[in-house]
């Protein structure tokens, strides 16, 4: 047994420091990034965030929605081959871009992540996502899908640590995505002890990315645009956010009455509502790691990713960073002890 004595952090135990700015206002800033990756050549530009692959998150219509703001989705991986064909067929080139396309690890998970991909040479970006990336298993399995897929964009994932990202990227993936426990309907934590703060992961994890040309995907943790901002402060070249675009009209998640009021669905993808839906039930050897939750259903995704952007927009003219790009480079953090003030209540 070992005691790393280092501090580490989460979006909670900081703000970002003020700086001296020369932006007017808040419409300068363009929160818009181009990337050129690694390993796939390809060039992207858009709104590095990204609708987590969840299937009370990322659906074909959150896609669509999204693509509208230059965002991305995730979408998620319990789609057929057939939904995919038709979703393709009726969507723009432009929409396509911003799509990722989910896949888990096994023999199946490839043969059809393969064949979703050859619906459309549109269908750029890929998403390997396991809960433990810790897995040689997803190592050989980046291997065996940059093969096959040379210039496809491959994000893989979850790590929280430098080390990971390194054999990650060599083996591959152009994007690695960083977060193991802060999810909003993660019980990870809970369930085995194990996970990492997540501001503190997305530093060391885009250090090491950036060491070797990579990018990261700061996945999960993110309560409020306050936290996208510090999550991109700190250093990460996409945001992944799963609750916070939960509960709109086109996430997905079922809707129910209750006590007269419109609720939507959320749940974890290692829940036992995930696993009843998509498994049969939880295997016998596992626990649930994730939880169900009932949120007031919210309308329209537009004005919640607007009001989002909005925020990022607004933390950028605080420190003078006129595109997102600048913005790590003009973040300070200062630890503090409290964040803001919920007399009347949380925003
Ligand atoms: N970022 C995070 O903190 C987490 C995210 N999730 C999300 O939920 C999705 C579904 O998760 P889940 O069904 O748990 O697993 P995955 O779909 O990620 O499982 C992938 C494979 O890894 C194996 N595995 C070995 N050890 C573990 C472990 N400690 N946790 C999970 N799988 C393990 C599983 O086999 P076997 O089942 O036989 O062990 C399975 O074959 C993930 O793809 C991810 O999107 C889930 C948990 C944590
Ligand atoms: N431990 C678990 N993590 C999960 C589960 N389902 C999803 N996730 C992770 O959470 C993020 C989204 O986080 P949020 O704070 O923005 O809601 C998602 O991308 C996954 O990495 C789960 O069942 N267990
Ligand atoms: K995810």
């Amino acid at each position: 047994m070992r005691i790393e004595q280092d501090l580490k952090l989460g979006f909670k135990d900081v703000l970002i420091r003020p700086k001296r700015s020369t932006l007017k206002s808040r419409s300068q800033v363009d929160l818009n990034r181009q990337f050129t990756f690694k390993h796939s050549g390809k060039t992207w530009s858009g709104v590095p965030i990204i609708a987590a692959n969840m299937d009370s998150v990322a659906s074909f219509e959150m896609a669509a929605s999204l693509a509208e703001h230059n965002v991305m989705t995730a979408v998620h991986k319990h789609y057929s081959v057939e939904q995919w064909g038709e979703f393709v067929a009726n969507q723009t080139a432009d929409v396509l871009q911003h799509v990722m396309v989910s896949s888990g690890t096994s023999d199946a998970d490839f043969i059809k992540l393969s064949e979703i991909l050859s619906l459309s040479e549109d269908l750029t970006f890929i998403c390997i996502d396991i809960a433990n990336g810790y897995s040689e298993h997803l190592v050989d399995y980046v291997r065996k899908v940059r093969q096959a897929h040379p210039i496809k964009v491959i994000s893989a994932g979850n790590v929280v640590t430098g080390d990971m990202v390194e054999e990650l990227i060599i083996a591959g993936a152009d994007i690695v995505k960083v977060g193991i426990g802060p999810g909003s309907v993660c019980t990870t934590r809970v369930k085995t002890g194990v996970g990492y703060p997540q501001l503190s992961a997305i530093i060391e994890c885009a250090d090491a990315a950036h060491g070797l040309g990579g990018q990261i995907i700061g996945d999960g943790g993110c309560s409020c645009a306050g936290d996208v901002a510090k999550a991109f402060g700190g250093g990460a070249d996409f945001v992944m956010l799963g609750g916070m675009l939960a509960g709109h009209e086109e996430s997905g998640g079922e809707v129910v009455e209750q006590d007269g009021k419109k609720m939507v669905k959320f749940y974890g993808m290692s829940s036992q509502s995930a696993m009843d839906k998509h498994s049969g039930g939880v295997a016998k050897y596992r626990a649930a790691e994730g939880k169900t939750v009932l949120l007031p259903f919210r309308g329209s995704v537009d004005s919640t990713i607007s009001d989002i952007m909005g925020g990022v927009r607004s933390t950028c003219t605080y420190v003078g960073a006129a595109s997102l790009k600048e913005l790590t480079k003009r973040t300070t953090f200062i630890r503090v002890q409290e964040q803001e003030n919920n007399i009347y209540g949380k925003e």
